[in-house]
């Protein structure tokens, strides 16, 4: 028998990273029965840090850093990512490789296990937990009277501690539990005019090293997710290049066109504007960058 070609794949130790990973390689493996993958897996330094938003840290890079490294020196051979961890540029050498089609974009509420939601009326605040700032300003104005609670951790480190008593409420990417298994424990679906996800949400990203061949993964790569995800990072990159204040960008296709939807917070004026904009898929780029024109315009003048 011949031997199979050995491809080793990083991805962060979580488990919802390694479900994500094992999802796309076992459908690597439908079409490509001649390769054989090894997961490698790493804690990274966004990992470590539990008690503080990430935002104050250093942001996204947290997340990739030591994959990027293991990648650089050839331990692996590419990197599994959510793409909203990652940061608006690539390393030098290290670009995306494929972008998964996307899963269900949506942000969700979860209450505690057994327990029914509180009713407003015995006194004390509704408690949601989130440390996503893009996610606490677009709550505030669904639940005005909420209180918002910084919670950390994997997602499943966080529903324990919801289920602990600890938060009423907390908030996820539907993506997420989806993938680890636990779609009954959403409780209520944020529809993306209500709360607009992050850039990314629900796309998986392969990062790999340049002058490889990848060929391999064309069978999951998905041209609508360049496209609506590009749309998405491109916003951002032009309002901030991934730094602390809250941002949000969602774009679909509808009947070829893409459409974007975004949502800036500017920190200097402490104004936030939402809108969106409509166009040619093939100007994704440009979509994103002039609808972040737009936004910052108005939210510096507070129209
Ligand atoms: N920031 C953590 C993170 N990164 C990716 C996902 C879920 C999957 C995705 O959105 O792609 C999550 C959990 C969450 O936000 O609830």
């Amino acid at each position: 028998m011949e031997e199979r070609r050995v491809i080793r794949v990083g991805s962060r130790e979580s488990r919802l990273a390694v479900e994500q990973t094992m999802l796309l390689l076992r459908k690597i493996e439908e079409y490509h029965p001649e390769l054989q993958f090894e997961l490698v897996t790493m804690k990274t330094t966004g990992d470590m840090i539990l008690d503080r938003s990430l935002d104050k840290v250093g942001g996204k890079g947290l997340f990739v850093k030591e994959l990027d490294k293991a990648l650089r020196g050839g331990q692996i051979d590419f990197s599994v990512h959510s793409l909203k961890d990652m940061p608006m540029e690539q390393p030098e050498g290290m670009p995306i490789v494929a972008l998964s089609r996307r899963g269900e974009p949506r942000d969700v509420l979860v209450y505690p296990r057994g327990g029914k939601r509180r009713r407003p009326e015995d006194g004390r605040p509704f408690r949601i937990g989130t440390s996503s700032e893009r996610r606490r300003l677009q709550l505030k104005k669904l639940f005005p009277e909420a209180e918002f609670l910084l919670i950390r951790g994997n997602v499943l480190t966080r529903l324990k501690k919801l289920d602990e008593g600890g938060y009423d409420a907390i908030v996820l990417a539907a993506a997420g539990l989806i993938r680890l298994g636990l779609e009954e424990r959403i409780d209520a679906y944020l529809e993306p005019a209500q709360v607009i996800p992050a850039a990314g949400q629900a796309v998986l990203a392969v990062q790999g090293r340049s002058g490889e061949d990848y060929s391999y993964l064309d069978c999951i790569n998905d041209e609508d997710a360049w496209q609506t995800a590009g749309a998405e990072r491109s916003f951002v990159k032009k309002l901030n290049g991934g730094c602390s204040s809250p941002i949000a960008a969602y774009a679909e296709k509808k009947h070829g066109q893409l459409c974007l939807q975004g949502l800036f917070f500017d920190e200097e004026t402490g104004r936030h504007s939402v809108g969106s904009i409509e166009g040619r898929s093939e100007e994704a780029e440009k979509l994103g960058e002039n609808l972040a024109d737009a936004l910052r315009l108005e939210a510096a003048a507070g129209a």
